[in-house]
This record gives structure tokens, sequence and C-alpha cells, in this order.
């Protein structure tokens, strides 16, 4: 039996197409969720742990790593995907926004990757692959005009990537996987996609399926870590 993956934020769009694409090769998954209106129950019907959890402050991250650590002794790998695409712009309490920010993309992968890591150290003294990957962002090197907060939370999240990496060498591998647009939201306009189109040498918005790749690619390797792998169409070239 396989040891379960776990993949924050998994009950919908990438976070979702992973958590069915490797319960479907036959891992046990656990995902997280944090509001109810999803629909649970394709996944909990692929065989899928649904784990209700909110990382907006340390108690919701540190509840989660104890419920972890009574119910698994060993982890094959933890995805942080959760994560909240908030802006400043019109914020009206701009310091909310700030730890919001840092308190889902950087302090729960942080106190979950030393919390957790017993475990996935567990997995590797077993000779077995252990990963850790970050979800982080293309304008995490850039930065944003609109969402500030948000871009220098996920750089954060890029410098765990390399600091991890070298802290749970050579058994766990830390990777993280920055992308540009993946995929539209519901309420983006024609105008906003006519734009994206011009942002990108490759046609933008490839969907989830490119990040469930680069998942697959990083689960697999044994000489990748500490690596920001860039799904961006090209973008940092137009
Ligand atoms: N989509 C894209 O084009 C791009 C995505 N990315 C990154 O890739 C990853 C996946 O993107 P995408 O699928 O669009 O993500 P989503 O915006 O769909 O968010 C994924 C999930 O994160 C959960 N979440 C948000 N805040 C919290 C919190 N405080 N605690 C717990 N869970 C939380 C949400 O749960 P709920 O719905 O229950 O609130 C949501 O279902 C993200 O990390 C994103 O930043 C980067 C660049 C482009
Ligand atoms: N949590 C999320 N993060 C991001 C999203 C999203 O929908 N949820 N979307 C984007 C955009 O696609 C952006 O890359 C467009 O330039 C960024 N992050």
């Amino acid at each position: 039996m396989s040891s379960p993956i776990i993949i924050t934020g998994g009950a919908q769009r990438l976070g979702r197409a992973c958590a069915l694409h490797l319960a479907k090769q036959g891992y046990p998954v656990v995902i997280t969720y944090r509001s109810a209106d999803h629909d649970l129950q394709a996944l909990q019907q692929a065989g899928i742990t649904c784990v209700q959890a909110d990382f907006s402050d340390t108690h919701g991250i540190e509840s989660f790593i104890e419920l972890i650590k009574q119910d698994f002794s060993f982890l094959r790998a933890i995805i942080h995907n959760a994560s909240t695409w908030q802006s400043d712009e019109h914020a009206e309490n701009r310091s909310e926004v700030f730890d919001a920010m840092f308190s889902v993309h950087a302090k729960a992968p942080y106190l979950m990757n030393f919390g957790l890591s017993e475990l996935l150290l567990a997995q590797a003294n077993q000779g077995k692959r252990a990963d850790i990957i970050h979800l982080t962002d293309y304008v995490a090197r850039k930065g944003s005009r609109k969402h500030l907060a948000y871009a220098a939370s996920k750089a954060a999240l890029d410098n765990l990537t390399l600091s991890f990496a070298t802290h749970l060498a050579p058994l766990v591998k830390v990777n993280s996987i920055a992308p540009a647009l993946l995929m539209f939201n519901e309420q983006d306009s024609e105008q906003y996609r006519e734009k994206a189109k011009k942002k990108s040498l490759l046609p933008p918005a490839p969907g989830a399926e490119e990040g469930v790749k680069a998942v697959d690619y990083l689960l697999n390797s044994d000489y990748v870590t500490g690596q920001i792998l860039a799904l961006d169409g090209g973008r940092h070239l137009v």
C-alpha cells in the first residue's frame, strides 16, 4: 500500500485535478477544503479523503498537522496548493490582506513542512521517494501591480523551496511549480481573456492538466530538487 499524498485546497480546479489523477494511479490521497460548497462526493467516490481545514490562522494550520500525525506514520508527498488570489487594489484593510496571503501561502507550508517532516523522512528511510511541492506563481519573480501581497507571499514560498530542499536533502525532494495563467476564472471577461493572449508566446490557459503533468514529473524524478518549474507559456520572454 502506498503512503498518502496530501493536497491542500484540493476540492476544485488544479488541486482537484491532481487529486483525481493521483487517486487513479493508486495513491491514497487526502485533500483539504475550506468551504463546504464543493462536490466532495465525487472525490470521496474516487477514494479521496476530504478534510476541512482553514489555513487563515496558526490554530487552523496546527490543528491540521495534529490530525495528520494522529492518522498517518508515513507520507509520500505534500502538495501545497491552497491559495487565495486576493487583490490589494481596493482592499479596505491591507493589513488583513497581507496576513491572509502570508498565512496560506507561506506560514502554512512552513509549519506543515516542519510539522510533518518526520512522516516524509520515515517514507524516505524505507528507500522510497518523498516529495514536497509548492504551488507558487510566475509573479513571484516579477511582482504584481494589483496583487502585491499575494506575489510577495508566493516569493516567500519559492524561497522556502530553496531552504527546505537543503534542509531535507538527500531524503526528501522539495520543488516549486510556478504557473502563469493556467486556467481562467468563470468571472474573467472576454476582454481579459483576449488581453491574456498577448502576454505569453504560447496560447494561455492550457488548463489544469498542464499542472498535473508537472506534478507527475516531479514526483517521479530522482534528481530534481530546489527547482522552480515555470509553467508560463514563454511569458518571461514577452
Ligand atoms: N489558476 C491559475 O491560472 C494559476 C494558479 N496558480 C497557483 O496554482 C494553485 C492552484 O490554482 P487554482 O486551482 O486556481 O486555485 P484556487 O483559486 O481554485 O484555490 C484552491 C483552493 O484553495 C483553498 N483555499 C484558499 N484559501 C485557503 C485557506 N486560507 N485555507 C485553506 N484553503 C484555502 C480554496 O478553498 P475554498 O474554495 O473552500 O475556499 C480553493 O478551493 C494556487 O496555489 C495558485 O496560486 C498560480 C498561477 C496561475
Ligand atoms: N489561488 C489562485 N491563484 C491564482 C489564480 C487563481 O485563480 N487562484 N489565478 C491567477 C491568474 O491566472 C494569473 O496568473 C493571470 O495572470 C494567478 N493566481
